[in-house]
C-alpha cells in the first residue's frame, strides 16, 4: 500500500501500518508528538472498535483509517468534524457508485442501497480548557461485508458487492483525504452552516418520520434538521426536540 498520490492534500501526513490493534488506539498513542494532521491507514486491525463500545469487523481489503489532529478549540466544535467525514465519505464513494444510491444517516453512518457501507468513530482527549486531540476513525466495507449482522435494520453491505469497483484502501484514502481537506477549507471559509447544508442534501429520510433510540428512551418525530451543534432535531407532538446522541431507525 502506498499513499500520497496525486490527490494527497498538502499539510497532511500519512502513516501506513500492516497490522495494529486499532487505528484509533494508535492515534491516541501518537497524538502527543503530532506535528501535522496525520492519517493512519492499517491493512488489518486486531481490536477495531465501533461506536458505543461495539466491535468492528475489519477483513483485509476494507478501509481502516484514522485522521488524528489537534485543531484546538472546544471538544463540541471539534466533534462537528464527523459531518466533514460523512460528506467526504459520500463524495469518495460517489466516485465508484451512483450517488443516488448513497445516503447519510445521522449521526455518521453512510448507507449504500439501504445498508451500512461505512461508519465513523470520533474519539478525543481534552480538558474543560480545551481539546488536546481528536481522532476521526473511519471504516469502509470496500471489499467484504462483515459476517455478523449487528443492526438488522441496516445490514452491512460492501461497495464491491453493490456494483462498485474493487478499490484498494490506499487509493480510496487518497480521495477521502482530499475530500476531507476540502471540507476543512469550506469550514474555515464559510463555517458549519455550509457543511451542514451539504450534509442535509445527502441525508437519508430528511422530512420523514424516524425514531431515535437512546439507552434510556425512544423519540419518534419528523426529521427536521441538524442544529449548529450537530444535534438531530425531531419535530414531535411536544415541539422540536434536540437529540445529542442516539441510534436512528426508519
Ligand atoms: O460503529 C461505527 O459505525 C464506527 C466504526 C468505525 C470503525 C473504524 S475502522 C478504523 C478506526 N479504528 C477503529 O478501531 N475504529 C475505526
Amino acid at each position: 500500500m502506498s499513499t500520497k498520490g496525486d490527490l494527497w492534500p498538502e499539510g497532511y501526513d500519512c502513516i501506513i501500518l500492516d497490522s495494529v490493534d486499532s487505528t484509533n488506539a494508535e492515534a491516541a498513542r501518537i497524538a502527543g508528538d503530532l506535528k501535522r494532521p496525520t492519517w493512519i491507514l492499517a491493512k488489518t486491525q486486531t481490536a477495531a472498535r465501533g461506536r458505543q463500545g461495539r466491535h468492528w469487523e475489519n477483513p483485509v481489503g476494507n478501509l481502516a483509517a484514522t485522521l488524528v489532529m489537534r485543531p484546538g478549540g472546544q471538544a463540541q466544535e471539534a466533534a462537528l468534524r464527523s459531518f466533514f467525514a460523512s460528506n467526504a465519505l459520500f463524495e469518495t464513494l460517489a466516485l465508484y457508485v451512483d450517488r443516488t444510491r448513497l445516503g447519510l444517516k445521522w449521526p455518521n453512518d453512510v448507507l449504500l442501497n439501504g445498508g451500512k457501507v461505512a461508519g465513523i468513530l470520533l474519539e478525543s482527549m481534552g480538558t474543560a480548557q480545551g481539546l488536546d486531540w481528536l481522532a476521526v476513525g473511519i471504516g469502509v466495507n470496500l471489499l467484504h461485508k462483515p459476517d455478523g449482522v449487528r443492526d438488522a435494520a441496516f445490514p452491512p453491505v460492501a461497495l464491491f458487492d453493490e456494483g462498485g469497483a474493487a478499490v484498494e484502501p490506499d487509493i480510496f484514502l487518497n480521495a477521502l483525504a482530499a475530500n476531507f481537506a476540502t471540507e476543512e477549507a469550506i469550514y474555515a471559509e464559510m463555517g458549519f452552516d455550509m457543511i451542514r447544508d451539504n450534509w442535509l442534501k445527502r441525508a437519508a429520510r430528511l422530512g420523514e418520520v424516524i425514531t431515535a433510540r437512546t439507552s434510556r428512551d425512544e423519540i419518534t418525530g419528523v426529521f427536521e434538521t441538524v442544529d449548529a451543534y450537530g444535534n438531530l432535531i425531531l419535530r414531535t407532538k411536544d415541539g422540536m426536540v434536540p437529540v445529542p446522541a442516539a441510534d436512528i431507525y426508519f
